[in-house]
């Protein structure tokens, strides 16, 4: 029988997996986290629960977040009371809200990325979609290729309810499709609306407090390919490498549960602790065959679960201050938006770098790290090399 291997070999790109192009959305109701207490205990009619509130209050003035966007008004929980409940059967409810506004959202992201690519979107072979805000058959990946009027032999991959470190994972699939498939063109986009975890106060579930307070709505997209064609695409980041490890031990540290109810969070107080502790082995294993152990020589994408877990894995690795500065930004300015959230710091450093007059999409560095946490707890490590502004 004849051999594959020529075959296979002329099926794979030549060169690694490059972001070829960035593009975010988020829904237009902004929230101010200063006045959020007030509005989330009243239009939840529970103004009576005065310590729940001023722990609330706590939270929020601790989590180092401005502004969020959440696409639930004050009109539509009004529409839909058994949202406001703490624990009320409310899954199609909030079903009936999400598999729409998901996919919407995610075309308002790609959309823009598609146009920075500057390629006719005819071109996009793969999607790689995900987002742990609801589940349907056929999924969002479907819904946004009719939105987007892509080609119907895209060939999809949904990921649905990964948790928030699914913005890794989304860019190392793309990352192995773009390379295993010459002149491949791979859309991946994180679409999250919190619909399915927003829920009223109640002292029996202080961890959907701190989802209450932390969580953000938003899409972003990603075009990746290999081989970028030169004079057409400009690529942003090249993806040196992708990987994932479970930590041992840390089950019941992050997770998600759908019940009728909806979505419920459970957060460990000691996740950012845990994270901390375990972060220079993953490091070490994905950047030692690089040659790179200098951790302040590196630029920094961490996804902000909580402004906690960020001031620890700043100490632990001993950062400069200004190497979680988009990290930060985007936690300050939309909150933690799960999956799509270290797409949005991708595209904050690479503006900030450009706009600092930067030689790198960097911040001026070569190398840079991409971090994802969720529940496992696993960690996606993807390591980045910057290009020349
Ligand atoms: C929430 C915080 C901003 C609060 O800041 P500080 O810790 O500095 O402040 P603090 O210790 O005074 O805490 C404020 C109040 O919140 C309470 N508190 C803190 N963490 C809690 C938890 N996990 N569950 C229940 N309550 C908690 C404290 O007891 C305290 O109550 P009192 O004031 O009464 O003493 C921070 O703890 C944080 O960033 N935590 C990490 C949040 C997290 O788990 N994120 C992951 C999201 S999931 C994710 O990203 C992945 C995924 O979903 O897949």
């Amino acid at each position: 029988m004849e051999s594959t291997n020529g075959f296979r070999t002329t099926q794979s790109a030549d060169g690694p997996a490059t972001i070829l192009a960035i593009g975010t959305a988020n829904p237009s109701n902004v929230i101010d986290q200063s006045a959020y207490p007030d509005f989330y205990f009243r239009v939840t009619n529970s103004e009576h629960l005065q310590d729940l509130k001023a722990k609330f209050r706590r939270i929020c003035e601790k989590a180092a977040i401005k502004k969020r966007h959440l696409y639930l008004t004050e009109e539509i929980l009004r529409e839909n009371p058994s949202l406001l409940a703490p624990m009320a059967p409310s899954f199609d409810a909030r079903q009936e809200i999400v598999v729409t506004a998901v996919p919407e959202l995610a075309k308002e992201a790609a959309a823009k990325a598609i146009k920075e690519w500057g390629r006719p979107k005819s071109d996009i072979t793969h999607l790689v979609f995900c987002s742990a805000s609801g589940v349907d058959m056929p999924g969002s990946d479907l819904q946004l290729l009719k939105l987007l009027g892509l080609p119907m032999s895209v060939s999809r991959v949904m990921l649905y309810n990964v948790g928030c470190h699914a913005g890794g994972t989304a860019l190392r699939v793309a990352k192995d499709l773009a390379e295993n498939n010459r002149g491949a063109r791979v859309l991946a986009v994180c679409s999250e609306i919190t619909v399915l975890s927003y829920r009223g106060p109640d002292a029996a579930h202080m961890e959907s407090l701190i989802v209450q307070a932390l969580f953000g709505d938003g899409a972003a997209a990603l075009v990746v390919g290999a081989d970028p064609v030169e004079g057409v695409e400009r690529p942003i980041f090249e993806v040196a490498s992708a990987s994932q490890v479970m930590l041992p031990e840390s089950a019941e540290a992050v997770g998600g549960h759908l019940r009728e109810v909806g979505l419920t969070f459970h957060l460990k107080s000691q996740l950012p602790a845990i994270i901390a502790s375990n972060i220079e082995q993953s490091l070490a294993a994905a950047l030692a065959p690089l040659g790179l152990s200098d951790w302040n020589q590196l630029f920094w994408v961490v996804h902000p679960g909580g402004r906690a877990i960020l001031d620890q894995v700043e100490a632990r690795l001993e950062l400069h201050k200004d190497r979680l500065g988009a990290t930060r930004h985007v936690l300050s300015e939309y909150g933690n938006m799960q999956s799509a959230t270290v797409l949005f710091i991708l595209d904050e450093m690479r503006k900030r770098s450009a706009a600092a007059g930067q030689a790198t999409t960097g911040e001026g560095l070569d190398w840079g790290v991409l971090l994802g946490f969720g529940p496992g707890l696993s960690i996606e490590t993807v390591v980045l090399h910057s290009v020349q502004i």
